[in-house]
């Protein structure tokens, strides 16, 4: 099975990830699923188009990346990116604009990317692109605002073990926009 973990850069997708791959290793009750941070895989493997020097990130070679998965069958992959692959389980990470914008100014983004990415995440972009390239049914939104890493750690094991069911669309932001 492979499990797709997206979201907003800040709403906590490393930070989970990081917990589930602890429990996954340590849990012999739960399925054994590998945990690819793949934003480390573009940097070690080099699978980036261009580095745009405005944005000061690297656009990734999203083709290079999907071979690089090919043939990987039971992981869960983390990135603002994983949406994009096949995947049999969608989990979108959410985290209330304001407080996304608090994180991601506290671990040191500029104003403009930390406000750029609030934005984004009002607009519902990724839960979008997730739903289009997915549909409902694969979709499972996870609210991480008021949720310390644990318990959102504990909301995609639940995915992960099935005892979760598809949630697009609950988690609504819009009236944040200003
Ligand atoms: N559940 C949470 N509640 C509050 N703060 C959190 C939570 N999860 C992560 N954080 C904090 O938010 C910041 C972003 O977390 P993290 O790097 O895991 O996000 P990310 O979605 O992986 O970001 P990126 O896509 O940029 O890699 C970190 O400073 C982290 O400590």
């Amino acid at each position: 099975m492979r499990v797709a973990v997206t979201g907003t850069p800040g709403t906590g997708k490393t930070t989970a990830a990081d917990l589930l791959a602890d429990r996954l290793a340590r849990e012999a009750d739960l399925p054994a699923l590998e945990v690819i941070h793949l934003n480390e895989v573009l940097e070690r493997e080099g699978l980036y188009t261009e580095v745009d020097a405005d944005r000061e990130s690297k656009v990734a070679d999203l083709e290079g990346l999907a071979e690089w998965l090919d043939g990987r069958e039971d992981v869960v992959i983390e990135s603002h990116l994983a949406h994009h692959f096949p995947a049999d389980r969608i989990v979108v990470l959410r985290c209330a604009p304001e407080p996304l914008e608090t994180r991601l100014r506290e671990r040191g983004e500029t104003d403009a990317k930390a406000r750029e990415n609030a934005e984004s995440e009002a607009l519902d972009v990724i839960l979008a692109e997730a739903v289009e390239e997915h549909g409902l049914e694969s979709v499972y939104e996870i609210d991480t605002t008021d949720r310390d890493p644990e318990a959102v750690a504990d909301a995609l094991e639940a995915v992960v073990t099935g005892d979760r069911e598809p949630s697009a669309g609950e988690v609504d932001f819009v009236g944040y926009l200003t």
